[in-house]
């Protein structure tokens, strides 16, 4: 690396994260670039959550190199917002105050600064009306959304998603996926997502990762070159296809 060059948004070089005697992750090496959006498939077991839980600083490795733009990842950081399978929101407070309640402690923000930030990602995730409900009184998706909102709205330079349509209907699933091509297109950032759906790495992304079987190495990155903007209709083309069974075919040759 020349002293001109930036260092990647994420950097993982050698990483090992052993569980007593299970080694979820041998060695694992993977640069991700500023604004690309990368998703990691593989087997169940694999080690994607684990790997992507290390990024988000939830843990540490046994051993290897973990880097957000040059600097360790030693831990949590407003750089990295987090959005899991299930909604992690707080059920005592609405959407509302559950995206203002992200936003305590962004330098710079007034209380009425928060509230209309906080209502700006409401809208953009699509939510508008819904700022006084509790998540109770919300879908799954729509707790998705608001959990997105939430994530979003401290902008972090890289949003890493675990699953997070996994416990959603198929129809709330693709709608979904849309509304992350959508925000994507408008706020542009690093995307890591760990999916078990293969449509939806090769949709969404420039870049996927197929992990093997235990313990997790990656066994190969597939460069998804379909132009962008993407929508779900990129899906009908012969060159998706061919992608999303070649990515099919490995995890099924490494299985
Ligand atoms: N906290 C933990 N304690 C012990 N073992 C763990 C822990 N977390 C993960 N593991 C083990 O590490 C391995 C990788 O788990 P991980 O959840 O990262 O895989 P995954 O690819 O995300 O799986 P899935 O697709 O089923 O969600 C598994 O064998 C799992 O049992």
């Amino acid at each position: 690396m020349t002293a001109t060059q930036t260092p990647p948004r994420i950097r993982v070089a050698g990483l090992t994260k052993r569980f007593g005697d299970v080694t979820a992750l041998d060695g694992v090496d993977l640069e991700v670039g500023e604004n690309e959006f990368v998703s990691i498939v593989g087997a169940s077991g694999c080690g994607k959550s684990t790997l992507l839980s290390l990024i988000a600083g939830l843990d540490d490795p046994t051993s290897g190199t973990l880097e957000a733009a040059g600097v360790p990842i030693t831990g949590p950081g407003r750089d990295r917002g987090v959005v899991f399978q299930q909604a992690t929101l707080m059920p005592w407070l609405t959407v509302q105050q559950n995206v203002e309640f992200a936003l305590r402690g962004e330098p710079g923000l007034s209380r009425a600064d928060r509230a209309d930030r906080a209502r700006e990602f409401i809208g953009l995730v699509g939510l508008d009306g819904f700022e006084s409900s509790h998540p109770a009184q919300l879908s799954g998706g729509m707790q998705q959304r608001a959990a997105l909102a939430r994530s979003l709205s401290y902008g972090p330079d890289v949003l890493l998603m675990d699953e997070p349509f996994g416990a959603l209907d198929a129809l709330t699933r693709r709608t979904m996926q849309e509304l992350l091509l959508e925000v994507w297109e408008q706020h542009r950032l690093t995307v890591l997502l760990v999916t078990h759906d293969i449509d939806e790495a090769v949709v969404t992304s420039d870049r996927v990762v197929v992990m093997s079987p235990r313990p997790g190495r990656v066994q190969r990155i597939v460069a998804v070159p379909i132009p962008r903007p993407r929508t779900l209709a990129s899906e009908r083309t012969a060159e998706f296809r061919e992608l999303s069974d070649e990515i099919l075919g490995l995890i099924h040759a490494g299985a």
